[in-house]
């Protein structure tokens, strides 16, 4: 199976920020690839350097075959990119947007009526069609902008977060919608913060962090190599520290436990990796508290993409999100307190 998208070594520099380090990935047709990381990790400057819109320092691009640096019209030919941000003339309706855009794409005129008649089925959108787009909600107006951008019928659809802010009807129509351009062959590439979009719709992702790819493979595989169940336990709500570390020594010792790392943006709490046995939530609990040690709250779940992302960097997305709002930087993985037993 052919690549229908492959990006090599891409670096791009703003100033002195370097917003993408160094990217690599390929997808084959028909796949469904997500790029997830934090705000500021560098998944839109990617998919603006794929989509020509800006220009890369280094690195080497290519969409359904076309060199993007090399032959930009051509790529520009085989791919469809919806913007984060959506710009639509909202004195125009729905329908008449897509005859503009048909126009624009320079479409045969004897198929564009059955074209835009296909695309507003597909986006659930015969109902709105002749409005104003003055007048649609942020989801109605989602959906319009991904039928503007699949219009042509690209091999390649880029979205980036194509559906964010969504209530929960249009996210349903934007998934449906995917998945059946997916069974049709198309290749998309698609950006997320949300861990259950990108686990329910992509075949493999690529996890990036501060303009590097850490992990690719299909989810269910990643969530695999993270291993074990997950029990995420407070002591306190506000622990101190040298309470953390000595909790922390305590069940790194038990035979159930397989690591321990101190969260300190969630107030020392603590991240456990453990053996995927029944009664693992209650021997942590029995030893915390024969020790002395107050339970405020524990919970067991099974590895998820943010525990591949714990892994990799020693703090989970959310925090990463927090720390970008905030503007300042998250605990890079080495200054993360964290304790890992060796491998039997
Ligand atoms: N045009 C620009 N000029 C200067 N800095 C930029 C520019 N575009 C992006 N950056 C910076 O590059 C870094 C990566 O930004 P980018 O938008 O690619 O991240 P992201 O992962 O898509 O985040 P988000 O989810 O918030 O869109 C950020 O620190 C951002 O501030």
């Amino acid at each position: 199976m052919t690549d229908a998208v492959r990006v090599e070594r891409l670096r791009k520099t703003f100033g002195t920020a370097r917003a993408v380090d160094d990217i690599s990935f390929a997808v084959p047709e028909g796949e469904i690839f997500g790029l997830l990381g934090p705000n500021g990790a560098g998944k839109t400057t990617t998919l603006k350097c794929l989509c020509t819109l800006t220009k890369p320092d280094r690195g080497q691009l290519y969409i359904a075959g076309a060199n993007v640096l090399r032959s930009p019209r051509l790529a520009r030919q085989r791919l469809g990119y919806i913007a984060q941000d959506i710009a639509l003339d909202k004195m125009l309706t729905g329908r008449e947007l897509l005859h503009l855009q048909a126009s624009l794409y320079h479409l045969p005129s004897a198929q564009i009526n059955d074209r835009i008649h296909q695309m507003l089925n597909l986006l659930d959108l015969n109902d709105y069609a002749d409005r104003l787009i003055g007048e649609y909600s942020g989801g109605l107006k989602k959906r319009l902008d991904l039928a503007a951008g699949f219009l042509h019928q690209p091999q390649v659809l880029v979205l980036d977060e194509p559906t964010v802010g969504l209530d929960i009807e249009s996210r349903q129509v934007v998934w449906d919608f995917l998945r059946s351009l997916k069974a049709q062959g198309t290749t998309i590439v698609l950006t997320s913060h949300y861990l259950e979009e990108v686990d329910a719709l992509a075949d493999r992702v690529a996890i990036i962090d501060r303009g590097c790819v850490i992990a690719c493979d299909a989810p269910a595989q990643l969530k695999q190599q993270v291993g074990g169940d997950r029990i995420t336990l407070k002591l306190e709500e506000f622990t101190p520290v040298s309470v953390a570390i000595a909790a922390q020594e305590l069940l790194t010792a038990l035979p159930v436990v397989q690591s321990v790392i101190i969260n300190q943006i969630q107030g020392n709490s603590l991240n456990l990796v453990v053996q995927p046995q029944n009664n693992v939530a209650t021997i942590v609990q029995q030893a915390l508290e024969t020790a002395g040690f107050n339970v405020f709250s524990l919970a067991r779940s099974r590895p998820s993409l943010d525990d591949v992302y714990l892994a990799a960097t020693g703090k989970t997305l959310m925090d990463a999100e927090l720390a970008a709002a905030e503007g300042r930087k998250a605990l890079p993985a080495g200054k993360q307190r964290r304790s890992r037993k060796a491998a039997a």
